[in-house]
């Protein structure tokens, strides 16, 4: 393996890069090239990870820059890993570790605080410090038990989108509804164009296109399968509870679909909405974000707390340099934080602290499972001051 080599992405490798993906990630086909294209336009190249074998491509990541909203509402550039896959005939041997080395040096370089990606399975990234931080409901929506509560508006104030509607029209509502929703991760401009694309390889033969619903303050975008009469909702992004009610009562009053797959947060209140709550059924609670917390002092303090208090925490860490005791003081819902030779009072590793960073799992949670080692007096000020009044949300998939 003495020939390996690694050097960020050059003009010449990308066709090589998309058929190595395209065949770690199991599709169908590489990417077209107009998505290629809207793809290398959301990242530098110097984002870009490309381990060669005698000049052969046998691995691959890269990074993107992603703003992620934090609880209070603070907005951090996050390091979005993703991309990540090594050819079958170089696995376990070190290449994945060898590009996360060199992207953590990169991340470092760039002053980030903090990184997330979306993992394929859930036994990669802790070793790196990530932990599963953010959740959703796979939910599926019988519609013909679904019955509001409270009587429909006269008027649904929803309308299906023209296509300029919505190119200008969906991500003004998206930045909105990301600015106030804790684990939100922003779309920048260059994320928008493959998305209305909605290119034909995302679908198969029976399904069709995207319908944009628009709201003042939401839209949705679904697609239907003439096969089952189905609906899957690819986006829904509501900004007030009027506009999440609305565009509800659209997507359960299709009429011809006998069912509504669509990943809601986990503190949704659809079912609350309608008089048997049984209508929507959780058919799975899958991770959508894990979190690997860069820089201790400063992503601790750039969110807001439930309550005031301090705490020591130990931080554990394996792989980087973020092991250390760490003292977190809030007062008035904001965390001076500074490492500290103080005794202390909960002992967790630096993933465990990632994953209730976001308020996604509590502490208290993760004390139970024997992850945070803790008195029960430290614990209900930690479990506390980690709390968020809403389970955050990631949106988007990257
Ligand atoms: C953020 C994302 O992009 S998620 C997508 C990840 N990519 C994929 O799932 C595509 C298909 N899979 C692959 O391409 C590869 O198998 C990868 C990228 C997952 C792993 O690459 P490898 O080069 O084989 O990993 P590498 O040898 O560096 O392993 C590093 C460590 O992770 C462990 N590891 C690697 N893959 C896995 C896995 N799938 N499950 C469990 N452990 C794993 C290794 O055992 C090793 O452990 P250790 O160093 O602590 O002893």
């Amino acid at each position: 393996m003495t020939s390996l080599t690694m050097s960020p992405a050059t003009e010449a490798d990308w066709p090589e890069i998309i058929g190595a993906d395209a065949r770690a990630f199991v599709l169908p086909a590489p990417l077209p090239d107009d998505e290629i294209a809207e793809f290398r336009a959301k990242f530098p190249d110097d984002a870009t990870f490309v381990v060669r074998d005698d000049g052969r491509i046998v691995g691959f990541s890269m990074y993107f820059v992603l703003p992620m909203t934090l609880p209070g509402g603070e907005v951090v550039p996050t390091a979005g890993l993703s991309w990540v896959a090594v050819a079958a005939t170089h696995r376990r041997r070190g290449l994945l570790r060898r590009m996360i080395d060199a992207q953590f040096a990169a991340w470092r370089a760039a002053d980030l605080s903090v990184a997330i990606l979306t993992a394929s399975e859930g036994t990669i990234y802790e070793r790196f410090g990530f932990g599963p931080a953010v959740f959703a409901h796979q939910a599926r929506i019988d519609p013909s038990a679904v019955v509001f509560r409270r009587q429909a508006p006269e008027d649904s104030r929803v309308r299906y989108g023209t296509p300029d509607e919505i190119a200008t029209r969906a991500p003004e509502i998206h930045a909105r509804w990301a600015a106030q929703h804790p684990g939100a991760i922003g779309r920048p401009d260059t994320w928008w164009p493959s998305i209305f694309a909605d290119r034909t390889f995302r679908r198969n033969s029976q399904t069709s296109g995207l319908h944009y619903l628009l709201h003042a303050d939401g839209y949705a975008s679904y697609r239907t399968d003439a096969r089952n009469h189905s609906a899957t909702v690819e986006d829904f992004v509501a900004v007030t509870t009027q506009a999440h009610d609305d565009l509800w009562r659209v997507l359960t009053g299709l009429d011809l679909i006998t069912s509504i797959d669509a990943a809601i947060p986990v503190d949704d209140t659809l079912g609350h909405l309608l008089t048997d709550s049984r209508a929507v059924s959780v058919t799975g609670r899958p991770d959508t974000l894990w979190v690997s917390i860069l820089d201790v002092v400063d992503a601790l303090s750039r969110r807001s707390y439930g309550v005031d208090g301090s705490i020591v925490l130990d931080v554990a860490d394996t792989y980087s340099d973020r092991a250390g005791r760490y003292a977190v003081v809030v007062v008035g819902g904001r965390a001076t934080v500074s490492r500290t030779d103080q005794a202390a009072d909960a002992v967790l590793d630096i993933a465990t602290l990632s994953s209730i960073y976001l308020g996604g799992i509590s502490a208290r949670e993760l004390a139970l499972a024997g992850r945070i080692d803790t008195t029960e007096e430290h614990l209900d000020v930690l479990a506390r001051m980690f709390d968020v009044p809403r389970a955050p949300f990631a949106g988007t998939f990257f």
